[in-house]
């Protein structure tokens, strides 16, 4: 008899029709949000929601999140977005982005040998729990291959090169380059130039597997052991060209005991990496994320 294991259920991923995203960012003064209300509404969009925060009240910076309705959305955007680009770029000075919620950022992921972050994030997209595709997966090993092939998304090895990673980096960038909005890095083990994130041209967002900035670099899970810590954890954040220093935007912890061996860190910490991951690629796709210099606002 063949058992056909059932597969996992698809929530079906609900992408809202004719409703943006407007993110601005810039220097703070009375009467942005009136302003930003009123470009919005003189083109016929209709608020849902909107967050605001200022970093300095008495002259900061500003940062706001808004979600609006407006029929036949992908009809009226030229104009709304002439019409932004008039009033808050030219003459407010500051910076803006439009999306659109009904279309799931293209994210490719990069791994290397450990596969719990990848699968999680493949098996949440699946489920339809993250407003995101998955083009396809490229690992330095092909340990992930067989499990990436089994959710229907292609698996490029690039090997990393050795001392010399430019070959690796310029294939990869060959791969992505025009094709992604976003690249994730989920326990990639390579060091990546400050060349390829210039090139690649879209956010990178990692998974470090410590509570940032403690044990920054390679194999956190040790050092944290040999420090004896109560609390291990885990940090996702934009990647920079200075190692595991890029702008946090989700962290969180466990509690650990003098009986955990280092092994037992590294498994009870798995479990912090997949949740604080998911956390902060969801919130990147929900286009609730805005960098503040060294820090994140996330709305
Ligand atoms: N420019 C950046 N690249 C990467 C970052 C980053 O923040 N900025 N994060 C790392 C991920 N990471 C920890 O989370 C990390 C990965 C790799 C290493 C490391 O020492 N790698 C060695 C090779 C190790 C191996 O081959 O197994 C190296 O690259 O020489 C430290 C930290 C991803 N990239």
């Amino acid at each position: 008899m063949t058992i056909v294991a059932p597969r996992t259920p698809n929530l079906g991923l609900r992408l809202p029709s004719d409703e943006g995203v407007l993110l601005v960012h810039g220097e703070d003064r009375p009467g942005l949000v009136r302003a930003i209300s009123s470009a919005l509404s003189e083109n016929g969009a209709n608020i849902v929601s909107l967050d605001q925060h200022t970093d300095d009240p008495e002259g900061g910076r500003f940062f706001q999140r808004t979600v609006f309705h407006v029929n036949d959305y992908a009809a009226v955007r030229p104009a709304l977005e002439e019409s932004l680009a008039k009033l808050l770029g030219k003459g407010l000075g500051l910076t803006w982005t439009l999306s659109d919620r009904s279309v799931p950022k293209r994210v490719a992921i990069l791994a290397s040998t450990s596969d719990h972050c990848l699968l999680d994030l493949l098996w949440r997209q699946r489920r339809g729990e993250i407003a995101m595709t998955v083009p396809l997966v490229i690992a330095n090993h092909t340990d992930v291959a067989d499990d990436v092939r089994s959710f229907g998304i292609p698996f490029v090895h690039v090997p990393s090169g050795g001392v010399d990673k430019s070959a690796a980096e310029a294939r990869i960038v060959e791969l992505l380059k025009g094709n992604v909005d976003l690249v994730v890095l989920a326990r990639y083990m390579q060091i990546l130039s400050g060349d390829f994130l210039e090139q690649i041209g879209v956010p990178v967002i990692n998974i470090h597997h410590s509570f940032l900035p403690a044990f920054i670099g390679a194999g956190p899970y040790r050092k944290a052991k040999e420090r004896g810590v109560k609390l291990i954890g885990a940090t996702a954040h934009y990647v920079t060209q200075d190692l595991d220093e890029g702008p946090i935007i989700e962290q969180d912890v466990v509690r650990v005991t003098h009986s955990d061996t280092a092994a037992d860190l590294q498994r009870r910490g798995a479990d912090v990496e997949r949740a604080v991951l998911a956390r902060a690629v969801t919130w990147h796709c929900q286009d609730r994320v805005m960098r503040n210099g060294r820090e994140t606002v996330v709305f």
